[in-house]
């Protein structure tokens, strides 16, 4: 359950690679596939509307309604099992959480590209606590270009197991950018959560 902080500059990322043991987390992860409603997502990319690469479900309280990728999305309930969840994640990250992104990537075909979770309505500093459920993936961290440099490459990467739980939080959304890569490996499902809080 303890954190761990990971060694990012000017980011504050701690790591509990065991928050839930392996049988709590299978469980999850059979009732989040019976009770979200999995949808694939439009996303905006370089311009073009295109399918996202992954199923995905936007789950908060009323009016936390969210703009992704140029897209307003209003929430979904919270299904039982995230209700559930919700006061454990709180207590474990000190913020009371108004949100959840669930993502579900079927295989190793589906990802997520880079990007930065610094939408205004999460506030200057957001905290985002992200469960994984499923099978463990790559996950990636760039930092952004510093003034003058042209691109950095400053990166940190980690593998995420059924149960850890990652936090972003401070500046780490200001100054990096992260993503779960797609992978020609043969990998089974995997889903998470990225748990956020949402001023309407
Ligand atoms: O699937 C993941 O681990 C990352 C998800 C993510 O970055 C997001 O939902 O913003
Ligand atoms: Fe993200």
């Amino acid at each position: 359950m303890a954190f761990v902080p990971l060694p990012l500059a000017d980011a504050d990322v701690r790591f509990a690679p065991h928050w839930l043991a392996v049988d709590a987390a299978d469980a999850l992860l059979t009732a989040l596939r019976r009770e979200v409603p999995w949808h694939v997502h439009r996303i905006r990319l370089f311009g073009r509307d295109v399918d996202s690469p992954r199923l995905s479900c936007w789950i908060g309280d009323p009016g936390t309604g969210y703009v992704y990728s140029g897209t307003r999305f209003e929430p979904h309930p919270w299904p039982p099992a995230l209700a559930a969840l919700r006061p454990r994640i709180d207590a474990a990250v000190g913020t009371r959480m108004n949100s959840v992104l669930a993502n579900r990537y079927r295989d190793g075909r589906d990802g997520m590209g880079w990007h930065a979770d610094d939408e205004p309505e999460l506030g200057p500093r957001p905290v985002i606590a992200s469960l994984s459920l499923g099978a463990p993936r790559r996950f990636v961290f760039r930092r952004r270009p510093r003034r003058g440099e042209r691109a950095s490459t400053e990166k940190f990467e980690l593998e995420l197991p059924p149960g850890s739980l990652l936090l972003m939080a401070g500046d780490t959304q200001r100054y990096w950018q992260h993503a779960l890569p797609k992978t020609a490996r043969p990998v089974g499902e995997r889903v998470n959560l990225t748990f956020r809080s949402v001023t309407p």
